[in-house]
């Protein structure tokens, strides 16, 4: 194709509209109108067209077919879907519309009927089916298969451009190639949730958790400067639900990168964790810090002063709305990102005094139940690690060996525990007054994430402190570690062959271990 016909615009002389979201569509029937379109429509959208005065002829009126079946068939119909495919560039379709008395359509206008938002409403399997649409996807599909001859529209959010569009001269090609495109995806992102519906929901093929088609759709929301590395291109996605960190305000800084998005995922899920106000400074997606308080700047100090020279360029997750106070003291601080669900009086103002930190806002907690990691190939999916009622909660914890903690203690024991689940394995943790003193995390053997962690406890942090660890000891040296750093209690899920071992070398040195049954990997 040539550029002039790249160029090349079709006027808009008769519009097919046929919506169920009527955002917008007086505005547009008008002005389409106005701009000397002869409008078709169907049912309801014809009927808010005649009500809004603006002259429209319906459907049935062209087929000489009455809508039936509860809507089920409305447009599927060939005077519609000849006038709609027919590539006015060859002069046989034009001969061809002719004999027929069929008029072509120079623009189509639809969206579909609510399905996504029909299942996550509750509705009944029955009333989800009805809301499949196959009229519209069918009308949509045949235009922008038809873009050199027939502009197609799937949002109100481009109705200003059509009304632009009709009163100069119509869409060049370019553009209609850019709308067909657009079509195309709304219609595939539509058929991929109904089939994911119906996999999953509707007709599970086994007794598996599992679907055997998996869909997912994700819209381009912004290109990155870089990926992890400054020669990977980058950019993010969204996903429909639209409540997650990557739909997250930014109220201040500069622009997020890659890696500060996925520092700041893992900083969500360590605190998010804990029901107490929590802070957790991540870098590499490890914890350089984690700590509970009676108030978010107390966490913060308290998570600060586990490791302040790794703390340095961190990324900071907070379960509660950023105070003032906290506020203040983060911007003491050189810190890469900060995200919490709001930020009271004067706290924005405060943080916003440095200029490159970057303050996001994410209302909820993160909440997919499900993780998809890309694999040469194929993916991984599996359920999110959360924590479960089981084995995550002291109470049904086992005392392996040594004297019962206190509540007072078992509560230093099961913090130790949690934030341990927010660092990469093999992982120990130490802390003390509900916060991290000492973290190892990410070694390719036990024994030294204990050596790591007792390291950077310091001598005096470590005596006396609560020691978690994400897996079992598959022998006892890992724990001996801790016994010499003066740890007063380890909770671990247990479950080694070696269990007997480990056990022994606890009760030798008299301190207290609980097993959880429950393990918290994290890769
Ligand atoms: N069955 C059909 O022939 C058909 N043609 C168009 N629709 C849909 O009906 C809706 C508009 O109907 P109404 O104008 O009656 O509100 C649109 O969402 C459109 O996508 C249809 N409905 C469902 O398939």
């Amino acid at each position: 194709m040539t550029a002039t016909a790249e160029s090349n615009k079709r006027p808009i002389r008769r519009a097919l509209v046929s919506v169920y979201d009527k955002t917008g569509l007086e505005e547009l029937a008008r002005g389409l109108h106005e701009a000397g379109v002869e409008l078709v429509s169907t049912g309801s959208t014809a009927g808010r067209i005649a009500a809004a005065g603006v002259p429209v002829t319906k459907v049935e009126e062209l087929t000489g077919f009455p809508e039936c079946l509860d809507g089920r068939v409305k447009t599927l119909h060939p005077k519609v879907h000849a006038g709609i495919l027919a590539d006015l560039r060859l002069e046989d379709h034009r001969q061809q519309l002719q004999e027929l008395g069929v008029e072509p359509f120079d623009l189509v206008v639809v969206n579909l009927y609510p399905f996504r938002e029909t299942v996550a409403s509750g509705a009944s399997p029955d009333e989800c089916v009805e809301q499949i649409d196959i009229g519209g996807p069918s009308m949509v599909r045949a235009a922008a298969k038809n873009h050199p001859s027939v502009a197609v529209v799937t949002s109100p959010a481009r109705y200003a451009d059509v009304l632009a569009a009709v009163r100069d001269g119509g869409f060049d090609l370019a553009t209609r190639k850019r709308l067909a495109a657009e079509a195309f995806q709304h219609t595939a992102a539509y058929d991929v949730a109904v089939a994911s519906w119906f996999a999953s929901s509707y007709a599970p093929v086994d007794a598996s958790r599992f679907p055997d088609f998996l869909g997912a759709t994700w819209e381009r929301e912004s290109t990155l400067r870089y990926g992890e590395n400054p020669h990977q291109p980058a950019a993010l996605y969204v996903d429909g639900a639209g409540e997650g960190l990557a739909q997250a305000e930014q109220l201040h800084g500069k622009e997020m990168s890659y890696n500060n998005y996925t520092d700041t995922d893992a900083a969500r899920r360590a605190a998010y964790d804990h029901d107490e106000p929590c802070v957790a400074i991540i870098k590499h997606a490890n914890p350089c810090g984690i700590a509970v308080g009676a108030d978010v700047a107390e966490a913060h100090r308290k998570a600060h002063a586990c490791d302040p020279l790794s703390a340095f360029g961190g990324v900071i997750a907070v379960n509660r709305p950023v105070s003032k106070e906290m506020a203040e003291q983060v911007a003491e601080i050189f810190t890469e990102v900060i995200v919490a669900p709001d930020y009271e009086d004067g706290a924005l103002e405060a943080l916003a005094k440095k200029k490159n930190i970057r303050v996001l806002k994410a209302p909820n907690g993160p909440s997919h139940p499900v993780e998809i990691k890309a694999i040469d190939g194929g993916a991984l999916l599996q359920v999110t690690d959360r924590l479960q009622a089981e084995g995550d909660d002291p109470a049904n914890w086992t005392l392996a060996t040594g004297e019962a903690l206190t509540a007072a203690e078992l509560a230093e024991l099961s913090f130790a525990w949690k934030a341990c689940r927010a660092v990469k394995s093999n992982a120990i943790l130490l802390a003390k007054d509900g916060a991290s003193v000492g973290v190892g995390m990410g070694q390719v053997n036990r024994v030294d994430s204990a050596k790591l962690a007792v390291e950077r406890a310091g001598a005096e942090r470590a005596q006396g402190s609560y020691a978690a660890s994400d897996a079992f000891f598959p022998f006892p040296d890992g724990l001996e570690i801790l016994v010499e750093a003066g740890v007063k209690a380890v909770v671990q899920p247990g479950g080694s062959v070696r269990d007997e071992l480990v056990v022994e070398a606890a009760k030798k040195a008299g301190i207290t271990m609980y097993f959880t049954g429950t393990r918290h990997f994290f890769h």
